[in-house]
């Protein structure tokens, strides 16, 4: 059986939310994600996706059931642990780029892997492949403000991959581009996972990128069913 990247076993979330009852918004979900392995997400607003991944991604701990990242249980790591293991295992994608705004599109992939104690000629070459790979070589030394969204997506996505993450977790990362972008942004994703054996678990409300991934999932009442 191939190597798990993401197992999810019977996870569940709660939240206390001041005077209302307790809310239950992941139920018992469950879920697996070998390498090179692209998962849609689809959930209706305030269905628990963001919930689901921050778990996924070691920022939040389910209240019962497990988790086990690169075939690691999670469960027993220490804050530290679960710092490194994100850091070194896992690449977020958002709708919005969060790109540093004083640095350039290199200086902002080079960032995860200086602060990984990576050196700067290994950052710098590993920035350029990356840039180069989302076709963005001559953007390389533009500030974030002087990119078009597309662009800045695809640097977004070049840093999430900046520290060689097995599993890619995006949260709409094309909600905020116009169709044509969107494509753009998405097929290097999908290229990208299909060359490198990244796996992803994309959440998107856009049924056409959906359907190009190898299987989706709804989220659904706290629990996982196929789309
Ligand atoms: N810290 C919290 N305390 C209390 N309730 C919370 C907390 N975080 C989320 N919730 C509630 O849990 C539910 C799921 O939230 P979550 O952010 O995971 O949804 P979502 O599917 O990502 O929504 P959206 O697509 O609108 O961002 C919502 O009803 C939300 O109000």
């Amino acid at each position: 059986m191939a190597e798990t990247v993401l197992k999810l076993d019977g996870v569940q979330r709660r939240y206390n939310a001041g005077s209302r009852a307790e809310v239950a918004v992941l139920r018992g979900v469950s879920l697996t994600l070998v390498p090179g392995e692209l998962i849609a997400l689809v959930a209706p607003s305030g269905a628990g996706k963001s919930t689901l991944l921050h778990i996924a991604g070691l920022l939040d701990r389910p209240d019962d059931g497990t988790v086990h990242i690169a075939g690691q249980n999670v469960a027993g790591l220490s804050e530290a642990a679960r710092t490194t293991l994100r850091r070194d295992t896992v690449g977020f994608v958002y709708q919005f780029h969060h790109l540093l705004p004083e640095f350039s599109a290199l200086e902002n992939v080079m960032l995860p892997q200086r602060a990984k104690g990576t050196s700067v000629a290994a950052a710098t070459d590993r920035a350029v492949g990356l840039l180069d790979r989302v076709g963005l070589s001559a953007r390389a030394s533009h500030r974030p403000a002087a990119l078009s969204g597309g662009e800045q997506q695809r640097v977004a996505f070049c840093r999430a991959l900046a520290n060689g993450p097995k599993l890619l977790l995006a949260d709409e990362p094309t909600g905020n581009l116009d169709p044509d972008t969107a494509e753009q942004v998405f097929s290097a994703l999908v290229d990208v996972a299909r060359e490198t054996g990244l796996a992803g678990l994309v959440a998107t409300h856009n049924p056409a990128l959906a359907a190009r991934m190898d299987r989706q999932v709804r989220l659904e009442g706290g629990y996982l069913v196929p789309a």
